[in-house]
Formats: C-alpha cells, structure tokens, sequence
C-alpha cells in the first residue's frame, strides 16, 4: 500500500515549504515520494519550484483545487501517477489554499485504486499571523479558513516566528477550541520531522463528523499577469503595497531592472519575498484574491 498524505491550508500558508521539507527528509530515508499538485490559477509555479528539488513524479491538476476539477480528474492523476511509477512508496497532495481539505479528501478516495491507496489524512498548515488577523478576511474566506483547520489530523501553527510569545499561545488554544483531535505543532517555515507526522496520522481519528461547507463558490478569482518589460523593484514594491487587502497571494517571476533573470516574488498577506534566478523564467505572476478585475496591472507596466 501507498501512504498518500494530503497537505491543506489558506493561500500562502505553507504547505509548499513542508512539501519541500518532507521531500527531502523522504529522499534521505531513502524513500521514493510521488506529488500531486494542485494549483489555482492556470500557471504552475510552485511545481517549478519543486522540480528544482530533483527527480520526484509528479503531476499536476491546474485551473482549479482538487474539489472543483471533479474527481475525475484527480482519480485520472493519480492513475497516472501509478500507471508511470511502479516503486512509489508516498504520495503527497498539496491542495490549493482555496481547496476546501474534504472535498478534496474525497476526491481521491477511489474505487479505482482503493486496495492500492492508504489514505493517511490531512495535515493543515494554519498562517498564525493570518490566523491573528482573521477578522479581516471576508466572512466566506475565513469560513474556508476555519474548515481547514478544523479538519485536520494535525495542524501547524506556522510562521510562528511573526508572532509574540502571547499571540502564540493565544492562538494555539484557539486552534484546539476549534479543532480539539489534532495536536498543533508550532513551526517556522512548516519545518517538521516527518516521522511525526506519520506517527501522528497513523493514530488519527478519520471519522469527519463535521458537516461540510463547500469551498466551491467562493469569490476567489486567480489571474496571470504576464510583464512585458523588466520593472524597478522599489516600485513594484510601491505597487503591492497599494493593493487591496483583498489580494491575498501574488507568485511569479518579476524582471528586475538591472538584474539579468527575473526574480522569484513571493506575497502573502502583505509580506514580500525575493529570490534571485539563475536561468530565464517566463514573467509571469500568478495573483489570487477577491476583486481583482478591479485592479489595473497594466497601468503598472505603462508607468516604468
Ligand atoms: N516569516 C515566515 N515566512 C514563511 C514561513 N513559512 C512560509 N513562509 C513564507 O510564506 C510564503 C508562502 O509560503 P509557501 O510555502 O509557498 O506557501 P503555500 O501555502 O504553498 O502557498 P500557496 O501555494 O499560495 O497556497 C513564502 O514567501 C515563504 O517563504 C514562516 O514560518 N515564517
């Protein structure tokens, strides 16, 4: 039987930093993990980043979360995850931060490959300084928030460093009002042994007595911009800072003036994160939040 692991949380969570961090520790075990990603928006850019990591299977579903494109298309993944590797000892589903961790639960509970399957639950990576702030998001988004959490087998608390040692522990007593079966881990960049979170799955609860509230019609929208000429950085800055709170995770690859490769940008909740590239990357920037045909990207290129 292959372990399969889902790995939910809200936009800009986490959970591809645990995704990297558990591929590696698998790998050092010796073990042959598989991924399926799942990605909102028509534009991968976290499995670019996870291809960098070496040679893992992987597949993707874009355009979407697990719950929206239908079962089908998850079950056709994963059958062709199995029909290409025959030595999978893991597989790792990183659901959209817009996936409602249930729905997507379902979905790849299938006959077709039940006896080869062992369905070992759900981790939520929560956003604690989101989870702090929450009473900003709009009610449906927190509600997906809050199902998220309440849904795990295990629950990390990450970015815990963005947090004081009284928010921490106000938050983490919160977390377990809310969802009193999962232990809650408090991490910094989802860094986790993955031994405990084997440990912890294999002695989970997997009755999901809570009703479900579909993720399905929720406002969130996704839209890929794609730059047409390198930009200043300072006033790209300027730029995501005069956004709406309602633009929750930008993505993508920024040219820099000055810079030779574009610049892997990374936003979430009103945080800012550069990377240098090594190679060409197309520049394009994922952007997923609510409103946002209100917002005019291409002012912003005709500015610079
Ligand atoms: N300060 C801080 N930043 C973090 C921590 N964990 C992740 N981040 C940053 O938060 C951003 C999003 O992290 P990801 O791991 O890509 O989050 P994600 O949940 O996969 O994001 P989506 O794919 O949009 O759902 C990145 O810029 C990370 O470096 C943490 O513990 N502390």
């Amino acid at each position: 039987m292959i372990d399969v692991y889902l790995f939910s949380g809200f936009l800009g969570s986490g959970k591809t930093s645990l995704l990297m961090n558990t591929i590696q520790q698998l790998k050092e075990e010796g073990k042959k993990p598989a991924i399926l990603m799942n990605e909102f928006g028509s534009v991968s850019i976290d499995s670019d980043t996870v291809e960098k990591s070496g040679n893992i299977p992987m597949k993707e579903l874009l355009n979407g979360c697990i719950c929206c494109t239908g079962s089908e298309n998850t079950e056709a993944q994963l059958q062709a995850l199995l029909e290409d590797y025959d030595d999978i000892d893991v597989i790792i589903i990183e659901t959209t931060g817009a996936a409602h961790p249930v729905e997507a639960l379902d979905a790849i509970y299938s006959p077709l490959f039940a006896d080869r399957l062992n369905v070992m639950g759900i981790v939520t990576v929560v956003d604690t300084k989101r989870w702090v702030e929450r009473e900003s998001l709009s009610p449906q988004i927190r509600s997906l928030f809050m199902e998220q959490i309440r849904h795990a087998h295990l629950l990390l608390a990450n970015k815990a460093d963005l947090l004081s040692e009284g928010e921490l522990s106000t938050t983490t007593m919160e977390l377990s009002n809310l969802n009193s079966n999962a232990p809650i881990i408090q991490t910094e960049h989802a860094k986790i042994a993955f031994s405990f979170i084997e440990k912890t799955l294999r002695n989970a609860d997997h009755s999901l007595s809570h009703p479900i509230l579909s993720g399905k019609h929720l406002p969130l929208s996704s839209k890929l911009f794609t730059f047409k000429e390198k930009v200043s950085k300072e006033q790209f800055e300027e730029f995501v800072r005069s956004l709406p709170e309602t633009v929750y995770r930008m993505k993508g690859y920024v040219p820099i003036q000055g810079a030779n490769y574009p610049y892997l940008f990374q936003y979430a909740y009103g945080m800012v994160n550069w990377l240098p590239e090594y190679v060409n990357v197309k520049p394009n920037l994922v952007i997923i939040g609510e409103g946002l045909d209100q917002i005019d990207f291409d002012s912003f290129q005709t500015q610079n």
